[in-house]
């Protein structure tokens, strides 16, 4: 008896923590009410082809490391992923164009947008707003992760790396807004808590998309009229 009602006891701690780790869960993945009842405005904002520029530092670092190879330019660029393009342009240009993002120092070298810096620093002073910079590393971790990092303690300062969120799923990260250039963002959350303003690069802004979505068509764009927008 006393055994079973041990047993019992046991069952119930478990059953709570259970049940507390499913809240808890739900919280962080359904919290669009959770943001706004704080009172709060929380804006992910993306690195690569946002705030650093992937794009101009991957054209660069090709033509250096191979300069007797075609290439496309900025102006020519289609499609989020660089080495597709590559790849239809010449089969083997995909594999060399991939060796570029996984050298050492390819994210730590790449330049800041025009105002990106300025932006990130004036909007995370706004006023009941939490910026947070949302990116996801590439698959081979070796120097990605840690160059990240790395560029946003130089670029912004040591107190911005508490607000960095690497994940390879931004969907089950909850928040107000999320300003990325990567035109399809999808993940394990099929109703992300956050309205994705795409943010204008060479590889989107040709592109027709078939669904509403706001532009930020660049830093010099008006970002305060989006944070606004979501105001209550
Ligand atoms: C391979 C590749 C990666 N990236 C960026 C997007 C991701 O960073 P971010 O989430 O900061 O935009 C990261 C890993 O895929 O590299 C491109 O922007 N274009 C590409 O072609
Ligand atoms: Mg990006």
């Amino acid at each position: 008896m006393i055994l079973i009602n041990r047993f019992s006891h046991v069952q119930k701690v478990e059953n709570a923590f259970t049940s507390t780790k499913v809240r808890w869960f739900s919280a962080i993945t359904n919290g669009a009410s959770d943001t706004r009842q704080s009172g709060r405005l929380r804006v992910l904002v993306d690195m690569d082809g946002v705030l650093a520029d992937f794009e101009g530092g991957f054209l660069k670092k090709f033509r250096a490391k191979f300069p007797n190879d075609p290439y496309i330019s900025l102006e020519d660029r289609r499609g989020f992923w660089v080495s597709t393009q590559y790849g239809h342009l010449r089969s083997d240009l995909c594999e060399k164009a991939i060796s570029i993002w996984e050298s050492q120092n390819f994210f730590m070298e790449l330049d800041p947008l025009p105002g990106a810096v300025e932006a990130v620093q004036q909007m995370s002073r706004f006023q009941n707003t939490d910026v947070f910079i949302c990116t996801s590393p590439i698959k081979m971790y070796k120097h990605c992760p840690y160059e990240k990092y790395a560029w946003v303690d130089k670029h912004l300062g040591s107190e911005f790396l508490e607000q960095i969120i690497l994940t390879r799923d931004k969907t089950v990260v909850s928040a107000d807004l999320l300003i990325d250039d990567r035109p399809d963002i999808t993940g394990a959350e099929s109703h992300p808590t956050w309205e994705h303003i795409l943010f204008s690069a060479c590889h989107n802004k040709h592109q027709q998309l078939n669904h509403p979505i706001r532009r930020l068509h660049s830093w010099s764009d008006n970002w305060r009229a989006l944070l606004d927008s979501k105001q209550q």
